[in-house]
């Protein structure tokens, strides 16, 4: 009998004497053996693509990825060593920045184990936050690079450490920026922060969570001063937006599977290390460059003020909020009874003027700045912002203690040095 092969493909033709309804019962085979081969063939062919792209996209993953391997698993651990006794393992997220990076170094030197995590985007100049990052090097502080929405790296951190706490500084800040830039603000302070939530929820032990919100969340409201208990259902931005909707996803996380959240609501946060976009910074250069300056001014002339709050006073309020965080209850994303869910106001309790914020720059600065009055644009700004503390006080002894002349000293001293100003000509 004639292999499939030679039915196929028969070398001589003709060379078997079949009768009629042999040939066609052959035929017939010969179509559906074909016809298998080919499908065969077919899912080989497939299957081979598949494993083939899927060992290129793993591939990729290990030759781009700046994060994994048995070193790197050694330098997490080292960072969240803990140094003290009943000290935490902390995880903060946006630690190469301005209020990340002081907190971390405070965190370290009481002891506690502090691995970082930023995704140093250009918001602002990234070498800035490298500067950082260098700092927090030489403490032993070990910052990994990656996004929030990577939720394979925000795992892999959790099975390399049970960490404690988490602070959670990571955003999008800024509040003008909000109309350029709104994709990024729902990136980071809502999809980041919904990432970040799902691994902590998962995580066996659950951590405790602290986070940035902010004082924008008070918006339009009117009372002053601004009390955790007043409204804050009517933000005056998108950035005020995302930070309250933080505010309601803690929340439900805390209520769906006892996460203990503290929500930490600064007050136009300033000093040494500060982020650039922000007026006391902006100013700082401006004024040194001979560059003129724009004051917002609000309805009927009337000057806008900030309860501006020094990083040192910022920092205490964050370890305090921390010590005092109690627990998660959950684990592995069951809840096991009701955990602590709290927001505080971390301000200064004494607004000033903008325009007396360029006064005592220009006193540190020894310069006059060229000023450019303009009414407020509908941007997203408030008028004003002014912190009740006594709930931060009663809760952890949150005391504040540097006013703004000798904070924006300490920042004007700092900022010489870092840029390269001989002081000596400018004050
Ligand atoms: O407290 C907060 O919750 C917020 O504080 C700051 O936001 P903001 O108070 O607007 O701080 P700046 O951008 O430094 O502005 C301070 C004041 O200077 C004014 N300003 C700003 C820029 C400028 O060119 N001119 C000017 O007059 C603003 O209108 C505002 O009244 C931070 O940028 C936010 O990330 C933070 O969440």
């Amino acid at each position: 009998m004639p292999s499939l092969e030679d039915e196929l493909f028969p070398s001589t033709p003709g060379k078997f004497k079949i009768d009629r309804g042999h040939r066609q019962f052959q035929r017939c085979f010969a179509s559906t053996s074909t016809m298998f081969l080919w499908a065969l063939f077919l899912i080989a062919l497939t299957a081979s693509y598949l494993s083939f792209q899927s060992f290129v996209h793993s591939g990729n993953r290990y030759l781009t990825a700046s994060w994994g391997g048995i070193h790197w698993e050694k330098q997490i651990r080292n960072s969240a060593h803990i140094q003290r006794p009943a000290g935490m393992s902390v995880l903060v997220t946006g630690a190469a920045g301005f209020v990340g990076s002081h907190v971390s170094l405070a965190l370290k030197k009481r002891g506690d184990g502090v691995v970082g995590l930023d995704n140093f985007n250009n918001y602002y100049d990234p070498s800035l936050k490298k500067a950082r990052e260098s700092l927090l090097n030489r403490q032993g502080i070990l910052v990994v690079e990656g996004d929030l929405n990577d939720a394979a790296l925000l795992a892999k951190l959790f099975d390399v450490v049970a960490f404690t706490h988490v602070l959670h500084l990571a955003a999008q800040a800024g509040v003008r920026y909000a109309m350029e830039n709104p994709g990024s603000y729902v990136h980071s302070n809502v999809a980041g922060l919904v990432s970040l939530l799902e691994i902590c929820k998962s995580a066996d032990p659950q951590p405790a969570i602290v986070w940035a919100s902010s004082s924008s969340v008070y918006g339009l409201n009117e009372n002053a001063p601004f009390s955790e208990s007043d409204r804050t259902d009517r933000p005056a931005s998108l950035y005020a937006a995302t930070k309250k909707a933080g505010e309601e996803i803690t929340h439900t996380y805390n209520h769906i599977y006892g996460l203990s959240i503290t929500g930490l609501r600064f007050f136009t946060v300033y000093g040494p290390w500060g982020r650039p976009d922000m007026a006391y910074f902006s100013f700082t250069k401006n004024i040194l460059q001979g560059k003129t300056i724009t004051i917002y001014r609000g309805k009927n002339k009337a000057d806008l003020a900030r309860d501006f709050t020094y990083i040192d006073d910022i920092v205490k309020g964050c370890l305090g909020s921390l010590d005092t965080s109690g627990e998660s209850t959950g684990s592995g994303g069951k809840k096991r009874g009701p955990a602590p869910y709290r927001n505080f106001n971390l301000g200064n309790t004494s607004p000033v003027k903008v325009p007396t914020l360029v006064n005592i720059l220009e006193k540190h600065l020894r310069m006059k700045a060229k000023r450019k009055i303009v009414e407020m644009p509908g941007n997203g700004d408030v008028p004003f912002t002014h912190a009740n503390i006594s709930l931060a006080q009663r809760e952890f002894g949150y005391k504040p203690t540097t006013d703004l002349q000798t904070g924006l000293k300490k920042f004007v001293r700092w900022y010489l040095s870092y840029y390269g100003y001989n002081p000596k000509d400018v004050q």
